[in-house]
């Protein structure tokens, strides 16, 4: 089967700006143990074919980032216009996106991002530089500024951002992450001149997000899943028909979790603390149509969600009217 292989890096999806993005992502929350440890594993990917980082000012390890870019600059391993760098400003920042994405510059070491993105329709209680980044009330529930579910402040994150795109220096592209269909049909048609050209959401065999997904696509949005691994302890890499697949093909069943999202024209974006791993998941294999939709299928009738539904990475996810803060 290795002659059905193909090289994920290789891959750039087509951005509704005329811009393209590279499919194939590195994720960069650190490790609680060892967030310094990011430094290398850019190092790593970057050396190994990636062209893609997804950070966010609110993971705290732009820094390292930086670091690792800095030497790979200095190497002459690549040079900024071969990377596609992705950051995030966070609801406890949602007033001051310029001075979100300023620090993320500077952390970073470079004069641009080539997508800058509103990591969620929420507006949370964060003062003049943010902080703290998860406000809670005595009771444990988060902060608001504004209504989570129906409050519209969040649109003006976004009006700001595409100020900051009009000059066109800090940034390339602006998109949304974590925006619901509900979200969406509140938030686009207030945009006044740049679409959000992607939805960063989380996405895997577990769980499909169809309606969403059908909903951005047929609007030129393009998906970037997260956490397609399932986030801490890869829950995903589990599931049966993963393994299978990946025996079939002879390639790991992290090759199988991403191929699910690039052989369907999205973005995916995991991430390892291993580093000989992350320089061994980077072959496409060249998944049948009847394998993608038995890899949808998986959680078609039981989606799980990881990122919304545990106190992971330090924020809580309060339910709210039967909706959690991914569903609004
Ligand atoms: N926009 C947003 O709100 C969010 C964005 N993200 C982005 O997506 C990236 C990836 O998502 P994550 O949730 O971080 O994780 P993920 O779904 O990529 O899983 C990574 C975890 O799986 C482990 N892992 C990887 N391969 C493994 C293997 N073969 N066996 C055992 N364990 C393995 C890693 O050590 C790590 O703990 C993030 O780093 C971040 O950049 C993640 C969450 C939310
Ligand atoms: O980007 C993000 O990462 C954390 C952990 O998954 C999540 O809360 C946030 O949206």
């Amino acid at each position: 089967m290795t002659e059905q292989l193909d090289v994920a890096t290789s891959v750039k999806l087509q951005l509704s700006n005329g811009r393209t993005i590279p499919a194939l992502g590195l994720g960069t929350i650190p490790p609680d143990d060892n967030p310094g440890s990011v430094k290398d594993q850019v190092i790593a990917a970057v050396k190994e074919g990636y062209r893609h980082i997804d950070t966010a000012w609110y993971y705290g390890s732009e820094k390292y980032i930086g670091e690792a870019l800095k030497e790979l600059f200095d190497e002459g391993v690549v040079k900024r216009e071969d990377l596609f760098i992705t950051t995030k400003v966070w609801p406890s920042f949602w007033h001051s996106p310029e001075k979100s994405l300023d620090i993320s510059l500077k952390d970073l070491g470079i004069d641009y991002v080539d997508l800058f993105l509103q990591h969620w329709p929420i507006a949370l209680h964060g003062n003049d530089n943010g902080q703290p980044t998860t406000p809670k009330n005595a009771d444990g529930s988060l902060v608001y500024d504004d209504d989570p579910v129906n409050g519209t402040k969040y649109i003006e994150t976004y009006h700001k951002m595409e100020d900051i795109l009009d000059n066109n220096l800090k940034v390339k592209s602006i998109g949304v992450s974590n925006f619901s269909i509900h979200k969406l049909e509140q938030f686009l048609p207030e945009v006044r001149s740049y679409k959000p050209v992607v939805n960063q959401i989380e996405l895997h065999p577990q769980l499909p997000q169809q309606d969403l997904v059908d909903y951005c696509e047929s609007r030129g949005i393009v998906i970037v899943a997260y956490s397609p691994l399932g986030g801490n302890g890869a829950p995903v890499l589990e599931i049966p028909l993963i393994n299978e697949l990946a025996k079939k093909y002879m390639v790991t069943p992290n090759e199988i979790a991403e191929a699910y999202h690039i052989l369907n024209n999205r973005g995916v974006i995991s991430r390892s603390a291993n580093l000989s791993r992350i320089k061994t998941i980077t072959r496409l294999p060249r998944l049948t149509e009847e394998e993608l939709k038995q890899l949808y299928q998986v959680g078609v009738e039981d989606p799980k969600r990881y990122n919304c539904s545990s106190y992971g990475y330090g924020i809580g996810f309060r339910w709210w009217d039967g909706h959690s803060l991914c569903n609004l």
